[in-house]
């Protein structure tokens, strides 16, 4: 299982993630963030963090050149797109990097729950509002949770471990909950959080659940 630290805004903060163990790094590029970062700091970050850590760039609402442009220029790895999007754009993304499509989970049964099993687009079921520290309801999810799926939503050090042993997500991410203040991590959160999720991904299978 995965963990990726979101909302990465510094060389700092991507070495001390990358050190604690996260397998991904998320840089946003959505225009109104607390946590936007440049290209170029997101690129500088990104290397620093060594060959071992994926680098994803996050976009919302922004066109497909400036998408591809923006990812270019901070030599990011993967695109993470959140927002209503046409299954189109999301194609053309996906051409040219690996994506991680945000959903909500009133978006699974319509037309975008589509995006489970297409080659190069994996879903990452998150809260409605991007970056707002809010848990998703874990229970109501368990049956409708796509395979291979990501998580996000208010996870954090305190409950990363009872989202994955519930729902078995193939990768977590996380913002809100792992910062000091907006754009700047609390480097003790990221590595509890770090170690809860991969502590809870070896363990996980040897607890059981009421149906
Ligand atoms: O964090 C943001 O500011 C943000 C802005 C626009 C799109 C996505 C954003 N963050 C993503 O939100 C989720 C989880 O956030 P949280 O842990 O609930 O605060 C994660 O996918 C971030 O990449």
């Amino acid at each position: 299982m995965k963990v990726k630290v979101c909302g990465t805004t510094s060389v700092r903060d991507a070495v001390q993630s990358a050190e604690a163990g996260a397998d991904a790094l998320g840089f946003i590029f959505a225009p109104r963030s607390h946590r936007l970062v440049t290209p170029q700091v997101a690129r500088d970050a990104g290397l620093q963090a060594g060959v071992t850590v994926a680098r994803v760039g996050v976009f919302m609402g922004q066109g497909l050149d400036e998408v591809l442009r923006t990812a270019d220029a901070a030599r990011v790895t993967a695109i993470q797109l959140h927002g209503p999007l046409p299954g189109l754009y999301v194609r053309q993304v996906a051409a040219y990097y690996p994506v991680l499509r945000a959903l909500r989970p009133a978006d699974l049964g319509g037309p975008e729950g589509v995006w489970q099993g297409i080659p190069g687009v994996t879903v990452l079921l998150d809260a409605p509002e991007p970056g707002g520290g809010v848990p998703l309801d874990w229970a109501a999810l368990r049956e409708v949770f796509p395979p291979g799926a990501w998580l996000a939503g208010g996870l954090g050090p305190e409950n990363v471990a009872a989202a994955i042993r519930m729902l078995n997500p193939a990768g977590v991410d996380a913002v809100s909950r792992l910062e000091a203040r907006p754009g700047e991590k609390d480097p003790e959160a990221v590595t509890r959080f770090v170690q809860a999720a991969k502590a809870a991904a070896q363990g996980r299978g040897n607890e059981s659940y009421p149906q």
